[in-house]
């Protein structure tokens, strides 16, 4: 039980295992660094079609007023959630799955952290098929296999050094972006012609604000893993909101500016891109970068196993579920995007409302320790956001999302209210 293990990396990398303190390097342009590249997204350029055309293939579109809206709702309050856990992960200095066992107790957050694994294998699988199909997109002659290979390794390499690589991302790989993004999206309003309003009314808003909220709180889990290497709480909290949003609703606006103007549908998406001038060069650069999601997912994948085994040594991991996460992009097709991105919305939304709330209420007695006692009650309030997300049917301007979200905090404020009178009446 060696709880004071000498360091045996340099200080300004991650320790080796979860029993050692975490350095506190990243500052507030690291971590904006970190979020906004994470914001960007090649599944946000034409995912922007679920926010254009709520209700499904063939059915109208919204307005593109009504779209950007939703966008930037979405977005913002996503990012919000983001922030918030990203400062208890400043504040605490413990990464989000270790944040549970404060919750829960280590024996039950057990279970909110084996789903966790299984989402980001999900999300680093899908993550390499995105980079391999884009990447053949650009360059046709070599084979999907071969990228997919490529993209494994390269997501391992970054995974491995996982301050080194948000450092990478805040001196070169940001500015490339930022610049790629402009060009890409003053070309496409250039050739559109200018843009309006949208003929489309607002009938399906709240499934807009629904879809990009998903995504941003698919980012939750891994929020703290960063935030506790932060210099300061602020630098995380400011970061990771300001970087989440600006660059998400640029990728949206994006995307849906595309599909407004020149694309034909979400398939021509890329296409669009790659035909401005330059764009091939643009492209190349949105879509080598989106190996920053890839290896985030992989270094969730491996914190969070950490959470569960805090002695193994996090490079292995690393290298473990790279190599899974390379296979099974090998080995599988992923079409069904977007309720999987539903599926995770509707988990781990009521999972951070009891985290906030509960953080709120008794954070200060939280035990993170690998032996916390059990609190199973709060697996309840989690329970009754999940199912209020299920119970509630879409529709405009009622966001699912945040439905389940209320229902859960107030779950949670409840347990914690009748807990309180309790122990006044005995
Ligand atoms: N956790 C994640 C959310 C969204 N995209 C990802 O690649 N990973």
């Amino acid at each position: 039980m060696v709880d004071v293990a000498r360091p045996h990396t340099t200080p300004d990398e991650v320790p080796h295992t979860l029993t050692e303190q975490a350095p506190r390097t990243l500052g507030t342009l690291d971590q904006a660094a970190l979020w906004g590249n994470l914001g960007v997204s090649l599944l946000g350029f034409t995912g922007a079609i679920f926010v254009l055309q709520p209700f499904g293939e063939g059915t109208p579109y919204v307005s593109l007023t009504a779209a950007l809206v939703a966008v930037v709702v979405g977005t913002a309050v996503g990012a919000a959630a983001v922030a918030a856990v990203a400062a208890i992960g400043a504040r605490t200095g413990a990464p989000t799955m270790v944040l549970l066992r404060g919750v829960f107790g280590a024996r039950a957050s057990t279970v909110p952290t084996v789903l966790n694994v299984v989402q980001m294998v999900g999300w680093g699988t899908f993550e390499i098929v995105t980079i391999a199909t884009a990447l053949t997109q650009v360059v046709p002659g070599v084979p999907r296999w071969a990228w997919v290979l490529t993209c494994g390794a390269a997501t391992i390499a970054l995974a491995v050094r996982p301050l080194g690589s948000v450092r990478l991302l805040r001196r070169w790989v940001s500015i490339a972006v930022v610049i790629a993004l402009l060009w890409l999206a003053g070309n496409l309003i250039g050739q559109s012609g200018g843009l309006s309003g949208g003929s489309g009314g607002w009938s399906g808003f709240g499934v807009g604000v629904d879809v990009t909220l998903a995504v941003g709180i698919s980012w939750v889990p891994m929020a703290a893993d960063y935030a506790r290497h932060s210099r300061t709480v602020r630098s995380a909290v400011v970061g990771a909101f300001a970087g989440t949003t600006v660059m998400g609703v640029a990728c949206y606006a994006i995307g849906l500016v595309a599909l407004v103007s020149v694309a034909d549908g979400p398939d021509q998406v890329f296409a669009s891109f790659l035909a401005v001038p330059l764009g091939v060069l643009a492209f190349l650069v949105v879509t080598v970068r989106e190996l920053d999601q890839s290896f985030a997912n992989v270094y969730a994948t491996t914190v969070s196993t950490q959470a569960l085994r805090p002695r193994w040594d996090r490079r292995v991991v690393s290298v473990v579920v790279g190599v899974l996460v390379t296979v099974l992009a090998l080995a599988v097709r992923i079409d069904n995007y977007e309720s999987f991105l539903y599926a995770i919305g509707s988990v781990f939304l009521g999972l951070l409302a009891v985290l906030l709330v509960d953080y709120l209420v008794a954070g200060r007695r939280w035990d993170l320790s690998e032996t916390s006692a059990t609190r199973w009650v709060l697996l309840l309030p989690w329970a009754a956001g999940i199912a209020a997300y299920y119970l509630i049917p879409p529709g405009p301007l009622v966001s699912r999302s945040l439905v389940s979200f209320l229902v859960a905090a107030a779950a949670t404020g409840l347990v914690h209210g009748l807990a309180w009178s309790v122990r006044r009446t005995v």
